[in-house]
């Protein structure tokens, strides 16, 4: 049984504000932290654009959209945590930070069967875990972009985590957020990103060597295959820095080849092309 009322999100990227309309779109009480006050008024306008468009799109009626907005609050002080029974960490893929948001979200969250959970793709959970004075309450739960349109939820536990947080996870994500579940082990790209990432590196490569224009790899996975979105698409969607950040925790796990970002993907950020978010990546976006 899902025991779970109030959630706290950290970050509200697109990953965060994603999870956090999930979250609230299901009933929860949601609070939203960032770091400043600028990120928090980027993030806000995100989600009530966002919900904003559900409306339109007749997805919500006008009344859940506000009851909805209603259930959502946003801070920068993440002491305003304490009451969370769920918090789900969302920043970027950098595993310093993320250990540092795990040791203040242990000092402030006061209820002592709270779950802190992070979004992360491929950083180990039980790195995140130990940072806690509870990694046994420690778990992946990894949503995939858009987080309101796709189905599924990786649930990952450490090797810290207790049966009973991964039965009260399971529970809010199947019962509460009626996501679907798969589990995995706490190995660097779990399932999903295990097999995606190689793929989109690929194509990356494919693109660099000059083998086929962007369209064509696009229209190729896309028409041939039946893929919503072609390779590159995706990429621009998920965000070249993460594509790199996530491809690089995995080489620096197995020491795989194909899990090596190639060049160009490096060039693009940094020049700031991350995708969509930025406005260009493998694609000028207006
Ligand atoms: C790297 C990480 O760790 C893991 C990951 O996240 S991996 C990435 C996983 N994601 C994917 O693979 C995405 C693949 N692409 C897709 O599923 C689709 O192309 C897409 C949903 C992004 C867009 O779909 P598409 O049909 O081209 O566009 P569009 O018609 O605008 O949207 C389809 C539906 O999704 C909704 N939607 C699209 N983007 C949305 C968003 N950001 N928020 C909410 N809803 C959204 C639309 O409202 C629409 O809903 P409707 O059909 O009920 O009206």
């Amino acid at each position: 049984m899902a025991d779970i009322a109030r959630v706290g999100v950290v970050g509200c990227g697109q990953m965060g504000a994603g999870i956090a309309e999930v979250c609230a779109r299901s009933g929860l009480e949601v609070m939203v932290a960032e770091t400043t006050g600028e990120a928090l008024e980027i993030g806000r306008t995100r989600l009530h654009n966002s919900l904003s468009k559900a409306a339109e799109r007749g997805k919500i009626t006008e009344e859940e959209r506000d009851e909805t907005l209603g259930r959502l609050s946003f801070t920068t002080d993440l002491g305003e945590f304490a009451d969370r029974d769920l918090v789900i960490e969302a920043v970027v893929e950098n595993e310093q930070v993320k250990t540092e948001i795990f040791q203040v979200l242990d000092q402030v969250v006061t209820r002592p069967d709270a779950i802190l959970a992070s979004n992360t793709s491929s950083i180990p959970l039980v790195k995140l875990a130990v940072a806690t004075s509870r990694p046994d309450q420690v778990i992946g739960i990894h949503f995939f972009n858009p987080a309101p349109v796709q189905k599924l939820v990786e649930l990952i536990p450490a090797l810290t985590t207790s049966d009973e947080t991964v039965k009260r996870a399971e529970a809010v994500v199947e019962g509460v957020l009626g996501k679907h579940a798969i589990r995995a082990q706490d190995r660097s790209g779990f399932v999903v990103n295990a097999l995606l990432i190689p793929y989109l590196l690929s194509a990356i490569r494919m693109f660099e060597s000059g083998i086929a224009s962007r369209e064509d790899i696009d229209n190729g996975m896309e028409l041939g295959c039946a893929h919503p979105m072609g390779p590159l698409k995706l990429a621009d969607l998920i965000g070249l820095d993460t594509v790199a950040s996530v491809a690089d925790s995995m080489y620096t796990e197995y020491k795989e080849p194909l899990y090596a970002a190639p060049p160009l993907l490096q060039r693009m950020v940094d020049a700031g092309r991350l995708g969509r978010k930025t406005g260009s990546g493998f694609y000028p976006y207006a």
